[in-house]
């Protein structure tokens, strides 16, 4: 492996786990099995977390940083290494750390990315060869929006978030807020309140701007008075929307200038980030450099 690709630490290697935006969300129906139907635009962010990994000879998973709250069992993390270990038949573990910047339970993916990060960063340096297809398919049982992340292409979704069709998007700065709730999804999509029947979109009503409504934004303003209260800051510069099933709320502006002049009046209870739309994720990027580099 060439050593530009290592962090400085004895076998450590670094891999972008970057956030998401939901762009839109409409719930258009349910399965049988209790999962909904939805459309979404998954907007991939230059933004997000960073994933440490070393291989272990000894088959070991450890998890070499704390992640406050979750357990070992819950930590996707673990359970993506696990899962590709014993897919894959491999004798070798790793150690994974994770630098954390994208805010837990905020609608903008953290979680499924850094298993995604997980699940490709440790295909390569195990050299388990699994296809795109195959870690996609793995990432599903860990999350439904784990694939688009394995994938790393800003995304249309429709299923359950894993029928995906790549989208190329104008790269759009986005100021974004956290009102440092944590949304629980599964509870979202249980709550009786919810629209279950939202009329279908196209993807030409996404790029002409029409889309923008969030099923859960109903929901998810009545039952926390901060999203609600971070939506409304928010409207002053522009169309506020929620991303997945919250908390975070986001606004896309006309330049970083603009952004960042809002940044700076952004009131203390909300935690504040700016950051632009990108087509390719940076872990594609980096998975290909590592492939080349051999
Ligand atoms: C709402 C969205 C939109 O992108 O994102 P987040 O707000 O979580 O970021 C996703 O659909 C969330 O995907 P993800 O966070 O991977 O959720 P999962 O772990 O797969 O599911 C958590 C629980 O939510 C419910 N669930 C999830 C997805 C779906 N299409 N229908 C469901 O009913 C199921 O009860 C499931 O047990
Ligand atoms: N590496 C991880 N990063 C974030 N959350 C994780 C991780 N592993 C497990 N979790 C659990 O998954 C939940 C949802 O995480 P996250 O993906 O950040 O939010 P969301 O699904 O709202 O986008 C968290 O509340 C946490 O309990």
């Amino acid at each position: 492996m060439s050593s530009a690709l290592m962090n400085g630490q004895a076998g450590w290697s670094s891999w972008p786990a970057p956030a998401k935006l939901n762009l839109f969300l409409h719930i258009v129906g349910q399965r049988a099995d209790g999962y909904h139907l939805l459309q979404t635009a998954f907007q991939l962010l230059d933004w997000g977390d960073s994933i440490r990994l070393r291989v272990r000879a000894d088959g070991e998973i450890s998890r070499a940083t704390e992640l406050p709250g979750v357990s070992l069992q819950s930590d996707l993390c673990l359970r993506a290494a696990k899962l590709l270990q014993e897919h894959a038949a491999t004798p070798l573990g790793a150690d994974i750390a994770v630098e954390k910047r994208i805010p837990m339970g905020g609608g903008l993916g953290g979680g499924s990315s850094d298993a995604a990060s997980v699940l490709v960063g440790l295909n390569l340096l195990w050299q388990t060869g699994l296809d795109i297809d195959t870690l996609a398919a793995l990432g599903l049982r860990l999350g439904a929006d784990v694939p688009v992340f394995v994938r790393g292409h800003s995304a249309w979704a429709e299923g359950i978030g894993e029928e995906l069709t790549a989208i190329t998007l104008p790269e759009q700065v986005y100021v974004i807020l956290d009102p440092q709730v944590c949304v629980p999804t599964a509870e979202l999509f249980r709550a009786p309140e919810l629209t279950r029947n939202t009329p279908r979109g196209t993807i030409r009503g996404l790029v002409s701007g029409e889309l923008v409504a969030n099923s859960f934004a109903p929901v998810v303003r009545a039952r926390f008075a901060a999203v609600d209260a971070a939506m409304h800051w928010l409207d002053r510069f522009g169309e506020s929307r929620l991303s997945g099933s919250g908390g975070c709320v986001f606004a896309a502006v006309s330049n970083i200038e603009a952004a960042n002049a809002i940044a700076q009046q952004c009131p203390p209870e909300f935690v504040v980030h700016v950051a632009r739309g990108i087509n390719v994720s940076p872990l594609l990027k980096m998975a290909h450099e590592f492939s080349v580099a051999g």
